[in-house]
Parts: structure tokens; sequence; C-alpha cells
């Protein structure tokens, strides 16, 4: 490895080394294996359009060898006439009608083929942008908290658009291997020699730009983290959900600076790539020149000599010039197709990744009641990046029917054991068992249906005001009655009737018309989407953090009422809330350190009783 490889490889630490590794020619043939499939997709994606496609550009690829060789016949014809060995014209024009003929057939087949290229592209791009959002909604949570997944996701996203490039150019590389089979026929019946000539002209400059193109790969390849950063950057920078922050914290300066050196670097690093580029390519044209020259004088001398008439003369240089200029394209082509096709397998290595939370086999139906409830049998989950046990050892039965609270400082583990409930991770260690049965075996969908989560961090939806409560069960996102009904219970109703427009009002203020509410009115609306399903276990993880003390007792009295019978767990910091429970988890560090009733855990004495005087204290 050379100098600067070492330094670049240290300095994007251990797992950026693949970063800057060179496609070697091989490796580029190789790459032309993801084409097939490239393809595939493009056929799925309009097989009209792709037929189209493939034979406007085959038709194109006869008519440049076509025009040359009508040109040449008109010259020979004016020659002939000219010296008065003909009289008759007639010939002359229908050559003439004719070129004018291929030159209009010429642009209009440029024309089409442009159309149906940006209309095939444009729906290629919608295509694939759905087959990621598919692809990544069957995915686990995990893998999106992993960093190297993101850049997956990222590189296969810019795919989406790159690759409608990538599609022109590889149909316009065998419209134009065609051309210059044309164009290399009626040189070699001339002489062979010149098509040697060619090649030694045109090499040098292939293998420069091969060069140069793997090096502009490797460092986009390598800027991926960084040009993650300077986009969320730029969001943080000038965002509606920032600026609150940002303008208080002062934070544009900051920003701005971390922005400035990460995109002069970007600057730097491409400038002198591209500086390097320019110098080199101007070579290699000269170069490319050359040959050509050498070859002209060859024709131009055969031609004195009277082996050649003008109009053949014409033809041949005029062949090969194309042929240059063609087989310049293919070969500077086909590094971009190459390198493009690269990109490919990072298109596809998204598409490879699988879930490891998946649907059994053989899935078991979800009960349609649950009998005893969710047993852990010594359970334990570690974030897969990170080496501390979230949770731990955890052994107990949330019964069903029954109300259960999970107590414990931040970072305790609460919401872990809440994910792993809902099997948005599996447990490392032990297992949850759901009426005996393993939770692995359930069928997820049913699971997932059966579950009503709201989580603390849960989303503020920049839709309307009964789509935002409709997400609790998209299916019965029209079910107007059910969604005032949810309102209703989660006492967000009273607020819909003050806004402009109410269950259709338009929240947050990304769009136009859009009605900003305050934190609490925001969990409120959270709320109601727990109720817009009929599920067996409810789940409310700190979602009325941002409620007054009043409001939030009011809300979960009122959710004990509305679910009585029901399974649920509650997590809050409040031991108002708490203590409505008919049971409480201590967790301290992941595990558990007490589990009763309120008046259990009183007169046991210990963290719970601790925490619950200190917390009464403070409101005395
Ligand atoms: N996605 C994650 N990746 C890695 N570690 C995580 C992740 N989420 C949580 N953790 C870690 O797992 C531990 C338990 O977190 P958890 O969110 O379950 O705590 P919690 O009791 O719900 O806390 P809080 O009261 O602050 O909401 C913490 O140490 C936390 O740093």
């Amino acid at each position: 490895m050379s100098k600067s490889k070492e330094r670049m490889a240290r300095e994007r630490g251990p797992n950026r080394q693949n970063v800057i590794a060179n496609p070697t020619l091989k490796e580029k043939f190789a790459a032309l294996g993801n084409l097939p499939r490239f393809f595939k997709l493009v056929w799925e994606t309009h097989k009209w359009y792709t037929l189209l496609n493939g034979l406007l550009r085959l038709l194109r690829s006869a008519i440049p060898v076509a025009i040359l060789y009508v040109g040449k016949l008109i010259i020979d014809e004016v020659v002939t006439l000219s010296k008065g060995h003909a009289t008759d014209h007639q010939l002359l024009w229908q050559l003439v009608a004719a070129e004018f003929a291929l030159a209009i057939l010429s642009d209009a087949l440029a024309r089409a083929t442009a159309l149906v290229d940006s209309l095939l592209g444009d729906l290629f791009s919608n295509h694939t942008s759905v087959k990621i959002m598919e692809h990544a909604a069957t995915l686990d949570l995990d893998q999106f908290e992993d960093s190297e997944f993101y850049d997956k996701l990222e590189r296969a996203r810019q795919q989406t658009i790159g690759r409608t490039i990538l599609l022109s150019q590889v149909l316009t590389q065998v419209q134009d291997l065609i051309t210059m089979a044309f164009l290399a026929a009626g040189l070699m019946a001339f002489n062979p020699w010149l098509i040697l000539l060619l090649l030694i002209a045109i090499v040098p400059a292939f293998l420069g730009e091969s060069y140069f193109n793997d090096r502009s790969y490797a460092l986009t390849r390598g800027q991926t983290p960084e040009r993650r950063e300077l986009d969320y950057i730029r969001y943080i920078g000038a965002s509606d959900e920032t600026a609150k922050e940002v303008k208080l914290f002062n934070l544009s300066g900051f920003l701005i600076d971390r922005f400035k050196t990460l995109s002069n670097k970007f600057y730097d690093d491409n400038k002198k790539l591209s500086i390097k580029r320019a110098s080199w390519g101007t070579f290699f044209a000269l170069l490319g020149s050359a040959g050509y020259y050498t070859a002209y004088v060859v024709m131009i001398m055969k031609t004195i000599e009277g082996a050649l008439t003008i109009g053949t003369l014409t033809f041949l240089a005029g062949s090969f010039r194309q042929l240059r200029s063609t087989l310049e394209n293919i070969l500077t082509r086909f590094t971009a197709v190459s390198q493009g096709a690269i990109y490919l397998r990072d298109f596809f290595e998204f598409f490879e990744i699988q879930p490891k939370i998946f649907m059994p086999v053989k899935p078991v139906p979800f009960p349609a009641q649950i009998k005893q409830g969710f047993t852990f049998e010594n359970v334990g989950f570690k974030y897969h990046n990170s080496d501390k046990w979230a949770n731990r050892h955890l052994s107990f039965t949330l019964h069903a029917g029954e109300k259960l609270a999970l107590v414990g400082e931040n970072g305790a583990g609460k919401t872990t054991l809440v994910k792993l409930l809902a099997r948005l991770y599996d447990p490392v260690e032990g297992r949850i068992l759901l009426d005996g049965i393993d939770l692995r075996d359930y069928d997820l969908l049913q699971l997932r249906h059966n579950i009503g989560i709201i989580f603390q961090d849960y989303l503020r939806y920049q839709m309307s005001f009964a789509q935002n409560i409709a997400v609790g069960n998209i299916d019965e996102m029209n079910n107007r009655a059910l969604i005032e009904q949810s309102a209703e219970k989660s006492l967000a109703s009273l607020l819909a009737k003050k806004l402009p427009n109410q269950y259709d009002q338009a929240l947050g203020r990304r769009f136009n018309n859009g009605v900003e509410l305050s934190g609490g009115e925001w969990q409120k609306v959270a709320l109601a989407r727990a109720y817009m399903k009929d599920a067996q276990l409810l789940i409310l993880d700190e979602p009325t953090s941002a409620l007054d003390a009043r409001a939030e007792y009011e809300v979960f009295q009122r959710f004990a009422d509305l679910t009585k019978g029901k399974t649920a767990v509650l997590i809050s910091h409040r031991f108002s809330t708490v203590r409505m429970a008919d049971r409480i988890l201590v967790l301290d560090k992941g595990q558990q350190l007490e589990i009763g009733s309120h008046e259990e855990l009183l007169a046991l004495g210990g963290r719970y009783a601790e925490l619950f005087h200190l917390q009464a204290k403070g409101y005395r």
C-alpha cells in the first residue's frame, strides 16, 4: 500500500479499508455480470418501452455508415459529371435526396430514443424507489441502527437516480458497438493497418480514463459517511424542526463551520483529481489526433497515386474519424458502465440484506383471547453495537388482563423490554412465552396487530389530524367514526374541535396551512392511536411525559377504565400514575429488582418505596 493510501485508511478507520480498494480490469468485467439483473429490473419497469428503445437504437446504429456511403457516392458522381463523363443528373439528385432522408431519419430517431430513454428512466427511478421502500420495510429495527447498513441504504438510494444514466449508457454502448462494426467493415476492406493505427491512438486514452474513473469511484465511495453527515448538518442547519434549538443555542456558526470543513475537504479532493484527469486527458487526445492524421496522410497519398477515388477518400477519412470517436466513446463508456455496474453491486447488496426477525415457516395463530399471558424466562438482550446488557435475567409473567407498570431510572431498560414484547428485537438469552409458546413461533403480523404501542418518541406526522390518529391502524384510515371515537378516548377530540379544519386540519409546519400543536397536545393525538385497534396488549411507553401531572393522571385513569380486562404495560416516571397499575416491576441496570403491587412494594421498603417517598416529598 502506498503511503497516502495508508494514511487514508488510517484516517477512515479500520472498516473503511475496503473503500479505497481499486477495482481491477478483471473486477470491472466481473461487475458487468450485474447487468442482466439490472436489465431484468428495467424490463420489469416497462416491457414496451424497453423493446422500443432497443429497436430504435438498432436502427440508429446503421445510420452513420449509410450517410458516409451515400456521401461517397454523391462525390464520385459529382466528379464524374464535372469531368463530363456523364450528363444524366438523375442519380445524383436521387442520392442527395437519400442523404437528406437519412439525415432527417437520424434526427427523428435520436429524439425518439431520448424521449423513450427519459420516460423509461423516470419509471425506473420510481420503480426502484418503491422496491427500496418495500425491502426496507421488511428489515429489522437493529439493522436500521447500524451505520454500515445506513451507508448501503444511502448508496442504494443514490442508484435509483444514477442508474437511469447507466441504462442509456449501456444501450448506447450496444448501439455504438454495432455502428463500429459497420464502419470497421468498410475500413478493413480498404486497409486493415488503419485499424491498428486507430487502436494505438486510442488504447492509452482508454487506460487513462479507466484509471481516473477508478479513483473517482473510490473517492465517492469513501466519502459516503461524511456525505451523510453533510446532509444531516444541512438538515439541522435549516429545518422547521430544528430552528428553535439552533437559534437558542446559537448553533448556526458551529454547524456552518463543520459544513465548510467537510464540503471544502470534498472540494479539495475532487479538485485534485479533476485537474489530473484534465491534464492527462489533453495529452491522450493529442495522441489520438496524431493517429488520425497519420492515417489521413496515407489515404491522401493513395488518392494522389490514383488508387482511390475522391469519394472513397472522403468515405474512408469520414469512417476513420467516426470510428475513432465511436471507439473512444465505447472505451470511455466501458469504464463508466463497469463502474456503474460496480455501484449496482451496492444496490443489489442492499436487497440481499435479510431480516433476522421473520415469520416462522409454520406460524402459530395469535390467540383470539390471551389466556395466561407473557412469561419472561431469564430473558437477556444486548444491542448489537453495545457490550452492555440492556436487559438481563428477567423472569416474570405479565398475566392476561393485568396492568403492569415499569419503573426505573433512565437507561434501566424499560423501553427495551417492551420492544422485546413487540418482537422489534428478539432476546439474546432466554425466551418470552405467550400462553406457553415461544413468541417467535407466532404469526409476526398478527402479533404486531395485537399489540398497540405508543412510544415516548412517537412520530409527529406532518399529515392531517385524522391521519395522525389513523396511523395506529392504517387499515381503518377511512373509518372516521373509529378515528373520532379514539380521539374521544385519548381526550384529543376536544382539541380537534378547536382547530379550523377540525379532523382534516393539517398538523405541523412543514406544509402549507399546517397548525403546530404543543407537546402535550401532540401526545394526546398520538395516544389516540392506541385506541384505533382492538389490541390485546397495550403498551404506553411514557407518551404522557409532556402532559401536566393532572392531565397525565386523567389520561391514565381513562386508559385504565377503557381497557378494563386488557393486558397493558405502562411506563411512567410519575408515581401517581404508576400506583394505578396492578403490579409494578422495578428495573435497575436492565435487571429486575422488585415486582409486586404498590402496597407490597411499599411494605418491602426497597427501591420502589425509596423512590416513591422521594417523589411524594417533592410534592409536599
Ligand atoms: N438502539 C440502541 N442501541 C444501543 N444501545 C441502546 C439503544 N437503545 C437503548 N440503548 C441502551 O440500552 C439501555 C437501556 O435503554 P432503554 O431505552 O431500554 O432505557 P429506559 O429505561 O427506557 O430509559 P428512559 O427512562 O430514559 O426512557 C441504555 O443503556 C441505552 O443506552
